[in-house]
């Protein structure tokens, strides 16, 4: 029977998954290692383990072809066979809205707790109202681009002539749905970035000024320095990250951007860079520093499910580590502009005391973008100013 088959299938995935590689990896090279799998297969196996992991940990003692249910019934409006199957008095309620979903699955399984959809929820900033963040899981986030000043109206007749549905938020903000096939829309990637909306937003704490000279030190493939570019084309930029591939395709989309002046260095920023950077002096340090990645977790649901905690506080020794050794590079009245794409508190507000108390640094200003109000990433970004 047709039911049978699709479980079968997300059963054999589930248990040949670890949680290593990112899920969307994992997939691709399952199905192309399942070459009898067609493509009506491989559509419903996704949906059905993406929208498993986006339970967390809640129903953990059900059967798990029931938590199947329970997550394919609040992560989709569309109808699936594992409803009508295993949860038929709620599969004509597929398109209500989320929430009511989520209080008619409330009234069928007395221990369903919304909280254990994040269970590290201990751990989260202050600033994140709960319950709001929770259900935001069940929706996938969106697809953002930031557009070059200046150059919306010809992108716009682009998406509208491949009938692509946009939203516009702003002259230099476009939301896609996700999974837009954007190599298919546009030429080339001259007048726009894929960045994620906070992303984009923690760019006003960044403040630069004419003929600055800012260091980007965990730039990876360049997301920040090309915003900080945008805000300020003249700012000098220095650009380093431990890994040099990244820094290549930091090269390519500099590249495409039109950016050619810039200085590349690979750095471990956990040694001392001293003999490299001894004559260096910074007007701005942009630390998006690495973490535990757990503000983007509505794009990896496995993570809900795989996460070990204990890794936080390996997380936060890096913070910690990394931002002692970069200071010493700032200028006296400069800013230091940290950023996570966490939510827990241990990487967020307490490295923030730990800065405050050990390094001469003084906050200025700090705040979670709450990117689940808005089907983003949720971020931390604070500036903090060296005495
Ligand atoms: C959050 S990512 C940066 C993303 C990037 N700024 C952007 O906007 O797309 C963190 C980066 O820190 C780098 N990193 C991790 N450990 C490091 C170290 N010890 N020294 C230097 N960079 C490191 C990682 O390679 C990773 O690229």
């Amino acid at each position: 029977m047709r039911i049978e088959h699709q479980i079968r299938a997300f059963e054999q995935i589930f248990k040949n998954y670890d949680g290593l590689l990112p899920l969307h990896r994992f997939l691709f090279i399952y199905f192309k290692q399942n070459k009898k799998m067609g493509s009506s297969d491989r559509r419903w196996s996704s949906r059905y383990i993406y929208s498993f992991f986006r339970l967390g940990k809640a129903l953990i003692k059900e059967q798990q072809v029931v938590r199947l249910a329970v997550a394919d019934f609040l992560c989709n409006t569309t109808p699936s066979l594992v409803v009508e199957t295993h949860l038929p008095a709620l599969a004509a309620q597929m398109e209500q809205p989320v929430k009511t979903k989520l209080e008619l699955v409330q009234q069928a399984f007395a221990d369903f707790k919304l909280a254990d959809v994040f269970s590290f929820h201990q751990n989260l900033s202050a600033a994140v109202e709960k319950e709001d963040f929770f259900v935001s899981f069940f929706t996938q986030p969106d697809l953002f681009l930031r557009i070059t000043t200046g150059h919306l109206k010809p992108l716009l007749e682009a998406l509208k002539e491949h009938e692509v549905p946009v939203q516009e938020l702003s002259e230099t903000t476009l939301v896609l749905p996700n999974g837009t096939k954007l190599e298919n829309v546009f030429p080339n990637q001259k007048f726009y970035q894929v960045q994620d909306l906070s992303s984009q937003k923690t760019g006003m704490f960044f403040e630069p000024k004419t003929w600055d000279y800012w260091w980007d030190c965990c730039a990876a493939s360049g997301g920040k320095s090309l915003l900080l570019h945008d805000l300020e084309p003249s700012v000098q930029l220095l650009v380093s990250d431990v890994r040099e591939n990244s820094l290549n395709n930091l090269d390519d989309r500099f590249h495409e951007a039109g950016i050619k002046k810039y200085q590349k260095k690979v750095l471990d920023l956990l040694q001392n860079n001293d003999p490299d950077l001894h004559h260096y002096e910074f007007d701005g340090i942009i630390l998006d520093a690495p973490c535990s990645g757990s503000g983007t977790w509505g794009r990896t649901p496995e993570m809900l499910y795989f996460f070990d905690e204990h890794k936080i506080s390996h997380y936060t020794r890096l913070q910690k580590a990394i931002a002692t050794n970069v200071v010493k590079y700032l200028k006296p009245g400069k800013p230091l502009i940290y950023i996570t794409c966490s939510v827990f508190k241990q990487e967020n507000e307490e490295v923030v005391g730990y800065l405050e108390e050990n390094l001469s640094l003084k906050l200025e200003k700090m705040e979670v973008i709450k990117g689940y109000q808005d089907k983003a990433d949720t971020m931390f970004v604070a500036r903090l100013i060296k005495v």
